[in-house]
């Protein structure tokens, strides 16, 4: 059903040639549009006022009656609205239109105006402030918004961040506005000359860009040309690795190591310390203690001042590691695997010194990564060392879980992933494989881990050839969907309260299930009964191709991608979200990190990180522009401006890979469907009291 858009008193109006135009000016029945008795109905009918819906949503529950120009309630059948399109050249009617596609139940055209206490002279200001338009200024509103904390080392993260993923239009000018506040704390050491702090902070905020592949110099700040500054440059990746601290509790961890892991330990130590080349994969399954061997490894090799890489096939497995990064990113893997270029490494660069200089090089979650990418590594690491050996005669060490999570091939068969996988790659063979087996997350719990074993080998007893039967403790009885589910949440969470003490203990419980739609399912619903405000924002969605965009706006509103936030993102004070984008791996904002949000405004997001070794920092996220990596599963390109964060009560099960979880609860409504992924659902438990599972029986049983 098409509906009209118009601008008070714009309506066209249908007349007899004989009528008398004064009346027909005056006449309410003629003037009455679907619009402003939309507005009325708003204003005075019961339903309508409960409904409290939009304006395309209204046809579902009001029938147009075209005599009377009246809504009449609706008997039967509902029907989709359309608002009548409105180009971008027709100025507010066109705000107006897109106000009315995103404010529900407005009373009349001045009460789209009111936001809050504030009252708006046009539609295309209310617009704005609600974030509808993309305004060249967020960059710089974003800052001043987190200019008042007073946290100048945090302000710097949070400039190189905005330079790198929010690209502001004019960087010099950002520069310029906010140096001041850029140089709080330093400006105090009275030792240095403006001059001197000026250079301080310029090699800070540059030193944390290098992690994301990019220097001050590519967005023309002016740096000072001294010769600080590039020995600061040339030798920061260097320096910035042997800067990572050696916490006591991983030094510790050595002495901590069961019998399998102080075999594989020693053997990797004895390696290192006599030069010899060692190529190896630690195989064990869930729990085993891997990220725990890695970081006593890594606590030795740095103890001694010398360098250990450590990388890792995913974004949040990189943040639990200490200075851990995307191996993509510290090897600058390429992308695209047709591409036949090799890694993006020059020989005489910093990059390759350091890989150079590094005695101990970790590639974790290994299993999921494609073996092109390893072929890659080995042939950087020959050129690199000027060796014909596998990895260049380097001590390199792999390590993963093959009943876990394997490379992900789109709309790939069984046989493409094993065929995409490590194990079919010729660096297999060179591989020395070491073992890991006892469940150490579980070892409070025997049984448990067995049956996770088990799990995870394959060798629990099936019935109708594929299904299990999970142990009853496991288990919750299927009652009806609502109420089901009403129990695991309770379960899971029994004291939403909780998460304004920022307790980890509450913030490391989850809700895994196996779909997106699952997942939005489950946190919309723990929105509205998280206690506090809502605040509300909306995504900028545009076209790649502009000529497209007034075609296609309604629909690009409506596109959900997993790796995409919503064009509507609710946000309550204290509830917890996950990164959805790998912002700056090296300062824990990986994609999948969860946080917990701290506040909010218009522009920005305060968070706490409650993952990996960043746990407990804030931070605060900008606005980016998001392009769905591969815009073919849409039918236009588009790009999405939005925070890139979700809700995360409940997450998909693969979100989880790596991590230790106070408490799961699996809702299934569906059976799984990944390879391994109840075995990493359940993995993610250190005892069977801290798992519930809820199975939706299908129709046959
Ligand atoms: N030797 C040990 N002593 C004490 N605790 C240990 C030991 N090894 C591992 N752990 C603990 O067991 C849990 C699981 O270990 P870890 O995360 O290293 O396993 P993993 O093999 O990396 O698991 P996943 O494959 O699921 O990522 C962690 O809480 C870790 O601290």
């Amino acid at each position: 059903m098409a509906l009209q858009v118009h601008l008070e008193g714009e309506q066209s109006m249908v007349f007899n040639e004989h009528d008398i135009l004064e009346r027909v000016a005056v006449d309410e029945r003629t003037s009455q549009t679907m619009l402003t008795k939309f507005f009325q109905m708003n204003n005075k009918d019961g339903h309508a006022k409960d409904l409290k819906c939009l304006y395309k949503d209204f046809p579902q529950h009001f029938v147009w009656n075209a005599t009377h120009r009246i809504w009449e309630p609706r008997q039967r059948r509902s029907t989709i609205g359309r608002l009548t399109a409105v180009h971008s050249t027709q100025g507010e009617k066109y705000y107006l239109r897109m106000l009315l596609m995103h404010v529900k139940g407005p009373m009349s055209y001045e009460s789209l105006k009111h936001i809050g206490s504030r009252t708006a002279s046009t539609f295309r200001e209310v617009a704005e402030i609600l974030g509808l338009l993309k305004t060249d200024d967020s960059a710089e509103q974003c800052l001043l918004e987190v200019v008042s904390f007073q946290m100048p080392y945090t302000l710097r993260h949070l400039f190189a961040l905005i330079l790198v993923h929010v690209v502001p239009p004019n960087p010099i000018l950002l520069w310029q506005k906010f140096e001041p506040y850029l140089s709080e704390d330093i400006f105090k050491d009275k030792s240095l000359s403006p001059e001197q702090t000026r250079l301080k902070v310029l090699q800070l905020i540059d030193s944390y860009q290098q992690y994301m592949g990019k220097h001050l110099a590519d967005f023309k700040i002016p740096v000072p040309n001294t010769d600080d500054f590039s020995i600061q440059r040339d030798t920061q990746e260097i320096e910035a690795e042997l800067d990572i601290k050696v916490s006591t509790e991983d030094i510790a961890s050595v002495a901590l190591l069961n019998a399998h892991q102080r075999f594989v330990y020693i053997k990797i130590i004895n390696s290192i310390d006599n030069d010899i080349p060692g190529a190896f994969f630690i195989d064990g399954s869930g729990g085993t203690g891997k990220t725990f061997l890695y970081k006593a490894l890594l606590a030795t090799v740095r103890s001694k001042g010398e360098i250990a890489l450590a990388t890792v096939s995913c974004g949040i497995a990189a943040s639990i590691l200490p200075g851990g990064r995307t191996a993509h990113s510290q090897f600058k893997i390429p992308i695209d695997e047709n591409n036949d270029s090799g890694c993006n490494v020059n020989k005489q660069s910093n990059s390759a010194r350091l890989i150079k200089q590094a005695r101990l090089i970790i590639w974790d979650e290994a299993t999921m990564a494609k073996k092109y990418a390893i072929e890659c590594f080995d042939k950087l690491l020959r050129d690199i060392m000027d060796s014909d050996t596998v990895f260049g005669g380097k001590v390199v060490v792999f390590g993963g879980d093959f009943c876990q999570t394997i490379p992900v091939v789109v709309k790939g068969y069984k046989e493409d992933y094993i065929s995409a996988s490590l194990v079919k790659s010729y660096v297999w063979n060179h591989l020395e494989k070491l073992h890991l087996v006892e469940n150490m997350r579980a070892y409070l719990d025997k049984p448990f881990s067995e049956f996770l074993l088990s799990l995870g080998n394959g060798t629990l007893p099936c019935f109708d050839d594929s299904r299990i039967v999970l142990p009853h403790h496991l288990t919750m009885a299927f009652v009806d969907d609502q109420s089901s589910l009403f129990a695991l949440i309770n379960s899971v969470f029994p004291d939403l309260t909780a998460f304004g003490l920022h307790s980890l203990h509450t913030i490391n419980r989850a809700i895994l299930t196996t779909k997106n739609d699952f997942v939005y399912e489950i946190n919309n619903l723990l929105m509205t009964q998280f206690p506090g405000i809502e605040h509300r924002y909306l995504s900028y969605d545009e076209t790649i191709d502009q000529s497209k965009q007034a075609e296609h706006e309604d629909f690009l509103h409506s596109l959900e991608s997993r790796s995409l936030p919503t064009h509507e993102l609710i946000l309550k004070v204290n509830s917890p979200i996950i990164l959805l984008r790998n912002l700056n791996p090296r300062e824990g904002l990986c994609n999948e990190t969860r946080l917990i949000c701290l506040g909010v405004a218009p522009n920005v997001i305060h968070a706490l990180i409650t993952v990996g070794n960043h746990t407990g920092k804030q931070v605060f996220l900008p606005k980016i522009s998001l392009q769905c990596s591969n815009s073919n599963i849409y039918i236009v390109p588009f790009k999405r401006t939005q925070f890139p964060i979700r809700l995360c009560f409940a997450m998909t099960i693969n979100k989880t890979q790596g991590q230790t979880l106070d408490f799961v609860g699996l809702y299934l409504k569906e059976p799984v469907f990944g390879h391994g992924q109840l075995y990493v659902a359940l993995s993610r438990a250190k005892t069977a009291n801290d798992v519930r599972v809820l199975v939706k029986p299908s129709l046959d049983e």
